[in-house]
Parts: structure tokens; sequence; C-alpha cells
């Protein structure tokens, strides 16, 4: 059979180099950094930079990846943007005869020593993965340059049989080996050990905590001044059914229906004030009806789940990476310079988005823009003398979305953080609560998700499907901070008193609605309507009595 004819170069180089000399040309690199990747990086989904305007690349680093018969390379490439910042980026090369190797995906043609070869993303080659396996499996036995392969205790096959992409949207690249591990390419790299590498070890070898993937392995780079990035995690594979955003975005759509076909009083549904504590038993009969009985139970068991992440990452006496602190000036200080930030570029960014919102979206905003010094009066409404809980290393970025599902159990996953923030500020010890309070917006994005986005299958009023939405929320709310609460409490990590468990909860989701709704501008506008929504909820719960200060 006729092999198919080379897709036409966009790039092509030529060097009287051989592979093994290539990555030592200056030439080579600068003509590497200039549009070849330039080009290339601007097509790839890991590519986070594509909103700022590219100045130039430059290779900061670079490892071989080698046995006796192949060599990749790694590179780290650092991209510089004319907005006076950089980021750097993994990009793993490697060389091929045929494009077809790739399917065509290919950085650029290239003749070495007369001879034609294809550039191309190493991880699309299975020798390339094979390699990388091997060499985590091997772990520490080899000394390779300064790069270190490490092999976790959840790691029980010492054979390669087999690797392929998981092939979901995400925003690095990972590879799925023998169908039990997922090895995890980090494409954005930070100085500095990546929170996923350091909080998944943590939990399998000192937490001991069962519901998350197990630690399997990792790629560190250390660099002569003592600095390291983290190139790649591996973890156990956990077979599962999904996310929870889509199974609880699933039974929240089919309770609204639910509530559609009857003729519901909402009168007559209990209702609760904002964080008020029910058992699962005490939910509103009503809308166990609409919603199940395993609906609740469900978030019941997400949030025990959530207190044992959370008194296993609270447990640790010797490693000051993870030993419990308590709230001291500086950690004000540093929240409140963070949140003020964060608050004046939300401001900046709606009045420049505003064109994009309508109807009850913009009246929100508007609402937002005339209460912006309330929001600031409130970040700045926090007092480390009246806070006598803990603060520990936390998930930093929890919500459905990362939470794997399987026979009614949950696996929490993606320990990286929240994507905006420095990895210094992501390693701050939080109140354990930021996460709860993350979790409760997602319910909250979870069910208002579901009321916009099937309109078309209601037959009752908007009015009445927010009053259902804010009862429903304050229950799930309430059984999920029962259980939260009960749970950390008995196992010693102190989250603060009753008053201050409140405030910190109020506090930390005005924050995360705040960083939201800048998420939602830059992303999909469409849904900024829900975090503004809820930070409406949040300013004005005038019909509830609950206070929200010390
Ligand atoms: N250990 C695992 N077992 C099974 N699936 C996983 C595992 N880790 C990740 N996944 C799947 O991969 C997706 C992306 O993983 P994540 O860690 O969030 O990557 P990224 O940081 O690139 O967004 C998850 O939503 C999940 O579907
Ligand atoms: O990409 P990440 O998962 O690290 O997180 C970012 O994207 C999330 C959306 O995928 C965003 O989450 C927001 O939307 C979710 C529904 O899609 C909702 O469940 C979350 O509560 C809400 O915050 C997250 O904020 C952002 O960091």
């Amino acid at each position: 059979m006729a092999s198919k004819t080379p897709p036409k170069p966009k790039h092509s180089l030529e060097f009287p180099l051989t592979w093994e000399e290539l990555m030592k040309s200056v030439e080579f690199q600068k003509q590497l950094c200039g549009d070849v990747l330039q080009d290339y990086i601007l097509q790839q989904r890991w590519y986070g930079g594509k909103a700022s305007k590219l100045k130039y690349i430059d290779v900061l680093d670079y490892f071989s990846v080698q046995n006796e018969s192949d060599l990749y390379y790694g590179l780290v490439i650092e991209a510089n943007y004319v907005e006076a910042f950089v980021q750097d980026y993994f990009l793993p090369l490697g060389l091929v005869k045929h494009p077809d190797a790739v399917d065509g995906n290919i950085i650029a043609h290239i003749k070495l020593n007369e001879e034609e070869f294809w550039l191309v993303d190493a991880s699309l080659l299975e020798s390339f993965r094979k390699m990388i396996f091997e060499k985590i499996t091997e772990g520490n036995k080899t000394k390779h340059q300064h790069l270190e392969y490490r092999r976790g205790r959840k790691c029980l096959d010492d054979d390669y049989t087999s690797s392929r992409f998981l092939g979901v949207e995400q925003s690095n690249t990972s590879v799925v080996y023998n169908e039990k591990y997922i090895l995890k390419f980090f494409r954005r790299l930070y100085v500095n050990h990546n929170p996923d590498y350091e909080l998944s070890k943590y939990l399998t070898n000192k937490g001991q905590f069962e519901n998350t993937p197990g630690y399997a392995g990792s790629i560190t780079l250390k660099f002569s001044d003592k600095n390291v990035m983290t190139i790649a995690l591996m973890q156990e594979m956990i077979p599962n059914e999904g996310d929870a955003w889509d199974y609880f975005s699933k039974n929240i759509r089919k309770g609204i229906q639910a509530f559609n076909a009857s003729k519901r009083d909402l009168a007559k549904i209990q209702k609760l004030s904002p964080l008020q504590q029910i058992n699962e038993n005490e939910v509103d009969a009503q809308l166990t009806e609409l919603f199940g009985k395993s609906f609740f139970e469900d978030i019941e068991t997400l949030a025990h789940r959530t207190a044992e992440m959370h008194v296993s990452l609270g447990m640790e006496r010797i490693n000051t990476e993870f030993t419990p602190s308590g709230y001291s000036y500086d950690y004000t200080v540093w929240l409140k310079n963070r949140l003020v930030y964060m608050l004046d570029n939300r401001i900046n960014l709606l009045e420049n988005n505003l064109h994009k919102l309508d109807g009850l979206a913009l009246d929100l905003a508007q609402a937002l823009l005339s209460n912006k010094k309330e929001v600031k009066k409130r970040f700045l409404d926090f007092d480390e003398n009246r806070l006598k809980g803990e603060r520990i290393r936390v998930h930093g970025d929890y919500h459905l979305g990362q939470v794997l599902v399987n026979e009614r159990d949950f696996y929490i996953i993606d320990f990286e953080g929240e994507p905006e923030s420095t990895i210094r500020d992501r390693k701050v010890k939080q109140p354990p609560l930021k996460d709860v309070a993350g979790m409760f917006r997602s319910f909250n994005y979870a069910i208002y998700a579901s009321i916009f986005n099937h309109q078309d299958e209601h037959n009752k009023s908007i009015e009445e499907h927010f009053e259902l939405a804010e009862l429903l929320y304050d229950q799930m709310v309430g059984v999920f901070l029962y259980t939260y609460i009960d749970y950390v409490q008995s196992h010693n990590l102190n989250i603060g008193y009753r008053k201050e468990i409140e405030f910190l909860l109020h506090y930390c989701l005005l924050e995360k609605a705040i960083y939201e709704l800048g998420y939602e501008l830059n992303s999909r506008p469409r849904w900024a309507i829900i975090p503004l929504k809820g930070i409406s909820s949040i300013l004005n719960p005038e019909q509830h009595e609950s206070s929200t200060s010390l």
C-alpha cells in the first residue's frame, strides 16, 4: 500500500548535526524558539497564554530522556509576554521518520545531515511513554543528570504493558499506563514542587487518606541552585462513572423536572437559616420526594470524605510543610492584600464586560458595582485575634468537577490549587472551611446551572425556581455541614468555635464567588450570572437572621 504524502511543512529547518548534537546548538534553539514554537504552542490545548501577547520564547532548560536505543529531550520553554510576565511550559521533543506516526501532528520538518525527519511532541510516541514508565518504576536506582525519577508506594507493576492518552478535556497531558495508572505531564511548570505532587504523596504516605488516587511516582527537575520543578505525577487510576458535577447536576435536573410536574407549594417547604446544620433525616420531606433520599445521603458521603481529607491533611506534627498553624498578623496582611487586589481586578473586568451581560445578569452586575465598598469592607473585616482554629494545607480549588464518583462513593483529585494563584500562594495554609465554601459554591452552581440551562423544560416561573433553588441549597449545605463538622471535631481538627465557623464560611463564600466572577467573565460570560446571583445572596441574606460577623 502506498504511504500517505507527507503534509507540506509550515516550518522546515536544516542543520549539519546529528540528533544527539542538536540541542547543544544555540542556532537550533534560536530557530526553534522563533516562529516554529510560537506557531505550534498557539494550537495546543495546554497552552494557557492565548489571551496575552507573546513577545518571545526561550529554552530555559532541557534534559535528555534516553536509553541504549532512543533519545528524547525534555524542554522547559519560557514564554515572555508583552504585558511583562513569563510562563514556563514543558515540551518533550522527539524525532520521527514519518509524520504518519503522529497523525501529522508535527512541530516542524527538519533535515539533519541531509536526512529528513519530523520534530514532534514526544508524548505522542509510545516508545517515549514506555521509557518514562520504565524509568519511574526503576526509580532512583539510576542517576540521571539533574532529573529525578521516583517510584511511589502505589506503583505495583514492574513491567510496561500499554499506554494511551486519557482523552479528556484538560489543561495538562495525561497518559494511562497498563490501564492502572495515570501519569500527568504538567504542561505549565513552576519553580518549586507542584502542590498536586506534594499533597498526593503526603495523603498516600502519611495521611493514609484512601479516597484519592494513590501516589505511584513522579519526575522532578533539579536545578544547580537547588530549585526544583515537578514535571510529572503518576497516580493510581480510579475506576469511575464520571465526576460529581455531572452526577449531582443530573439528579438536580430530575428533581427540578419533578417540581415542574407537581403542584407543590414552596411555602410549605421548611426554610433554614443560612448555614443551619441538619441531619440527613431532617431534610424536608417534600425535598426528599423531589430529589430522592439518596441525593441527600450522597451529600452526607461527600461531606464525610471531605472531612477525612482535612483530618488527614491536618494530622502532621513533624513536617512543617504540613503542620497546622494558627492565625497570625502576617496571614491577615497576606489575605487582605490578595483579596483587595482580586476585587479591584474583578470590578475592573466587570466594568469592561458590561456589554456582554443583559437582563438579570446586568442588573446584578450594576448592583455589585454600586456595592463594591461593602464587599471590600467585608474582605477587610478579618481579625486574626478573634480566630482560634487551625489553618492547614488545603485542596485549594475544591469543586464538584474535582471529585470522581464510583459506586456512590467519592474520590478527590487534582490538588494543583487555584489556577490564578502563584505557586507560593497555593501553599499557604488556609482554613479548611475554604474548601468547604468552594464545594458549597459548586452546589449553588449546579442548582442554578440546571435552572438556567433547561428553561425550556419549565412550566413554572423563574421566581419559583429561584425560591426552590435557595431552599434546596440551604438543605444541601445543612446536611453537608452537619456531617463535616461532626467528623472533624471528633477527630481533633480545630476549625474554630461556632461563630468563627460561620464567619469563615461567609468570608470564604464571598471570596470564592468574586473569584468565580473573573473566571466566568474571562471564559464563559453567559455563566457570569451564577456568581453574580451568589454574590447578591451572600451580601443580602435579609430574609435570614444569621450574622456574618464574629
Ligand atoms: N486518578 C485518576 N483516575 C481516573 N481518572 C482520573 C484520575 N485523575 C484524573 N482523571 C481524569 O482526568 C481528568 C483530568 O484530571 P485533572 O487532574 O483534573 O487534570 P488537569 O489538571 O489537566 O485538569 C479528570 O477530570 C478525570 O476525568
Ligand atoms: O480548571 P479547574 O477545575 O482547576 O477550575 C477552574 O474551572 C472551573 C470550571 O471548570 C471553575 O469552577 C466553577 O465552575 C464549576 C462548574 O463548571 C463549579 O462547579 C465551580 O463551583 C465554579 O467555581 C473553577 O472556579 C476554576 O478555578
